[in-house]
This record gives C-alpha cells, sequence and structure tokens, in this order.
C-alpha cells in the first residue's frame, strides 16, 4: 500500500483491450503493460475512465489485475496498481474496495458519485465510509462527468480524512489545486491532461493522464523539470505534445489513445463496449498526420 509522499509523478490509467468479438484480450494487454512498465512511472490505475470501467465487469478487474501484477513480478518492477472502484453506489463501492484490497491494491481510485447529484455531505460521507475499508483512497473530481462539484470546504474535508492519500483533480480550472497545496492539504495529481504542466506549476505533485500513454518519458521530463524549478523547459516540453493530447481528446477518452495503440500494433483492436464507438474516419486521418510531425520532429 502507498501514502501520501508515494503519490508523484506520472501514473497511467491502462486501456482495456477488447477482441473485435468484445471479449477481454489479455495477450494485448500483457504486450501493452509490460511495454508501460519499461518507463519510470509511478502507478498504473486498472479499471479507470481509460479503462471503461462502466462496461468492465468486476471478473474482468480482477483478472487484469493478477495480470498486472504478475507482469510486474516478472520483470522486478514495483510499480503501485491503483484500482477504479468508486461507482454512485456507497456500499457497492465499498464492497469494491474491500475486493480490491483482497487482490492487494495499493491504492483504491474513487470518483465522486455520479449521475445522482448527491448532497456535498451525502458525498463526505460516501467517501468517508470507503476510507474505513482499510485501503489508501484517492479522491477523483470530475464535474464534467459526475454532474456535481466539490465544494472547496468538502475537497479539503475529504483530504483531510484519514485513510486519503490525495485527489485525482479532473476539474476545469486551477482553482481546486492552487487552493489545496496552498493550504498543504495533501498530494494533488493533474486528471486533465492539457492542464498538466499548469497544474504542476501550481503544486500539484503529479498526474494520472490517459495521454501518458503515448510519449510516456514526455510527460516524465515535464514533472521532473518543474519540480527542479525549470517551469519553461517543462512548458517548452509540454507543449511538444499539446497538439496531440486535443486530438485525443476531440473525440470520447479512450477511443483515441486506443486507436493509436491498435495502429501502433501495441494492442490488436481497438474495439470499445457499447456505448463507447471507436472514432471517425476524419479523426484517425488526424492522428495519423500528426503521430508522422511529431516522430519526425523528435528524431
Ligand atoms: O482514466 C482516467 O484516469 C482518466 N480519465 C480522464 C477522462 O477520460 O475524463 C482523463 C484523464 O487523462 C485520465
Amino acid at each position: 500500500m502507498i501514502g501520501r509522499d508515494e503519490l508523484h509523478g506520472v501514473l497511467v490509467p491502462v486501456v482495456t483491450p477488447f477482441l473485435p468479438s468484445g471479449e477481454l484480450d489479455l495477450a494485448s494487454y500483457t504486450r501493452y503493460v509490460e511495454k508501460l512498465a519499461e518507463h519510470h512511472i509511478n502507478g498504473l490505475i486498472i479499471n479507470g475512465t481509460t479503462g471503461e470501467a462502466p462496461t468492465v465487469r468486476w471478473d474482468e478487474v480482477v483478472q487484469l489485475t493478477r495480470a498486472t501484477q504478475q507482469i510486474l513480478k516478472e520483470k522486478h518492477r514495483s510499480i503501485p496498481v491503483i484500482i477504479g472502484t468508486g461507482t454512485n453506489d456507497t456500499l457497492t463501492t465499498i464492497q469494491r474496495t474491500e475486493q480490491a484490497a483482497a487482490l492487494g491494491a495499493d491504492a483504491v481510485l474513487v470518483v465522486v458519485p455520479y449521475y445522482s447529484k448527491p448532497s456535498q455531505e451525502g458525498i463526505i460521507e460516501h467517501f468517508r465510509r470507503v476510507t474505513e475499508v482499510g485501503v489508501p483512497v484517492i479522491a477523483y473530481e470530475i464535474p464534467a462527468r459526475t454532474g456535481v462539484r466539490l465544494t472547496m470546504h468538502t475537497a479539503k474535508t475529504i483530504m483531510e480524512m484519514e485513510g486519503v492519500i490525495g485527489m485525482k483533480d479532473s476539474s476545469d480550472g486551477l482553482e481546486l489545486v492552487t487552493e489545496l497545496t496552498r493550504q498543504d492539504a495533501g498530494a494533488v495529481l493533474c486528471g486533465d491532461d492539457l492542464y498538466y504542466h499548469a497544474k504542476l506549476s501550481q503544486g500539484a505533485s503529479g498526474g494520472i493522464l490517459a495521454s501518458a500513454n503515448l510519449y510516456t518519458d514526455i510527460f516524465i521530463e515535464v514533472h521532473d523539470l518543474v519540480q527542479k524549478g525549470r517551469v519553461m523547459e517543462g512548458k517548452r516540453s509540454f507543449d511538444r505534445v499539446v497538439p496531440l493530447i486535443r486530438k485525443l481528446f476531440q473525440e470520447p477518452n479512450p477511443a483515441p489513445i486506443k486507436w493509436v495503440l491498435a495502429n501502433q500494433g501495441v494492442i490488436a483492436s481497438d474495439h470499445l463496449r457499447l456505448p463507447m464507438t471507436r472514432i471517425s474516419q476524419p479523426l484517425q486521418k488526424e492522428l495519423a498526420q500528426l503521430l508522422t510531425g511529431i516522430e519526425a520532429a523528435l528524431n
């Protein structure tokens, strides 16, 4: 299990590869995670938004976790394994968190309960109950997806809970990270890829970034430069991937990332489970051109 001090750097939310039939593709997953584990990343997130949590069954989460642990063991890599257990039902979230603990998760990622638009007290109580399981919790604020926004008081209250080691901040702005880090409330990880450099500059200790599935070392370099106070160099480095990030979020995540990974032969297929669909032909063309340009600039 990990603590607040270990929540920094680049944590990669993994995709869940499927065969064209829709079945889990563990062979692709193994190839893909073996490749990711070669980078100096500080965590792998299973069953996040990028992992298509809404359509992945829990027994599949178990298979993905065991496969990940096996790969890391074989490669002698001790990268924290974090499992997304958050749902919009407190009891289900507790049960999944207990199961994640039994699986040996180093921490769990718990999204603010979505869709039902609970009160701030309800959200606080949701997190309080989940922390009672005893596995470290990373709270996940993503108002554009949940339909509810944490007040600063709620965010601070959650961060102060024993058992909460940090927050993934996917809010569309700098207010949350600025205020939480100013008040030394704990580790804040950027979860909104375009804001990565800005949030690091405002005190975030790292990021959980779908786009770090590609050019992982650039995202690591940006983090390291900002941590060393070389903020403008960090920005220049980050600028190289900004056009790519824009394209990766032009259509719903993780469809564009899956297309790139399939196109590069890392995974066998860009299949997504409905209601998610593969990216449009125009975006495929734009991404292919952009990646060729980035490769040329980097070589
Ligand atoms: O899966 C994740 O974790 C992420 N999800 C966000 C989203 O899809 O909204 C984006 C972020 O890069 C990581």
